[in-house]
């Protein structure tokens, strides 16, 4: 099967300086990439030659085997983009906006009253988008993107300004829309936010590629620590079984691989006769972190 989308060597420059550089990934049908990086790392770069917007100066980028920058492949290729400042033209109508962009696209009337109605905003669709709130804002300009249907959704910090529950309704669309295949790429800094959604995570730093994979392999590769919290009421431990070697007196706490969790928790409870403990795990901030500081001691 082909990819949706398939990265080579990708490079791109302004002036002297390389925005991106050497970067490399492929992205499969209903796959969830978040993208991450400091202001200046590359993301819109590299979304922007995704779209076919912006030529590479090294390497390719294929949007399902084809070049997007091709403009006989264009209307082909459907992806759905939302930036992150998307301009809605507040005296229109949530109607008229989506009309407006329908007609750029080729999409009828009735593509627009579905997309409303999908989106909660058949009730406000003729009022003017200036009276809408940051959610109903954010649920047109998703609207926007999804109009042509598309296998490959782009979304530049589609969660900002959001409340909880409706960043969880945002979620819990893209999940419904992954199930039907679209693959979807997340430039965003909301690192809790999206950790348990993603499939794979790509960190870039200076253009460059600095992670790339699952949560699970980004932690091994990072090689930090999970920390699991014992009571202060509980004896030291003592003994001679693997697990002692990892504990920290000082800190009543034992400091482990993300992958022996399971084990040393069966450990814990079926030898030591203790269960009352916290855990806190290695999550993608702490991993980004620790790439960001990779990155500056480099
Ligand atoms: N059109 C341009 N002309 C000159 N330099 C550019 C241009 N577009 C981007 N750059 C430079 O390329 C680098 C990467 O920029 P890019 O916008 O891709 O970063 P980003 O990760 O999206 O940042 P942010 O999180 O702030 O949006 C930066 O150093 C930026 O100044």
């Amino acid at each position: 099967m082909t990819n949706v989308v398939e990265v080579t060597q990708l490079g791109k420059h302004f002036s002297e300086q390389w925005a991106l550089r050497g970067l490399s990934f492929s992205l499969a049908e209903g796959e969830l990439l978040a993208l991450l990086g400091h202001n200046g790392a590359g993301k819109t770069t590299l979304i922007k030659q995704i779209l076919g917007l912006v030529v590479p100066d090294e390497g390719q980028v294929r949007v399902l085997g084809k070049d997007p920058a091709d403009k006989a492949h264009r209307g082909e290729l459907s992806m759905g983009y939302l930036p992150e400042q998307v301009n809605l033209y507040d005296n229109l109508s949530g109607f008229e906006v989506l009309q407006y962009f329908a007609k750029l696209r080729g999409c009828n009337d009735e593509r627009v009253d579905a997309l409303l109605q999908q989106q909660g905003l058949a009730a406000a669709a003729h009022q003017r988008v200036a009276t809408y709130s940051k959610g109903m804002k954010q649920r047109l300009g998703l609207a926007q993107a999804l109009l042509t249907k598309p296998k490959l959704l782009l979304l530049d910090e589609p969660t900002v300004g959001l409340d909880p529950s409706a960043s969880m309704a945002f979620y819990q669309q893209i999940a419904d829309l992954r199930q039907q295949g679209t693959a979807v790429i997340i430039c965003t800094h909301e690192l809790t936010l999206i950790e348990p959604h993603l499939d794979r995570a790509l960190i870039l730093a200076k253009g460059q590629n600095r992670g790339l994979g699952t949560l699970v392999e980004l932690q091994q590769r990072s090689g930090l620590r999970s920390k699991l919290q014992l009571p202060d009421s509980l004896p030291p431990l003592l003994g001679s079984d693997p697990y002692i070697r990892q504990y920290d007196r000082n800190e009543h706490a034992i400091h482990f691989a993300p992958s022996e969790q399971a084990e040393l928790v069966q450990h814990l409870c079926n030898h030591c006769g203790c269960s009352d403990f916290s855990i806190a795990t290695v999550g993608l901030g702490e991993i980004y972190h620790h790439c960001q500081q990779q990155e500056l001691s480099q």
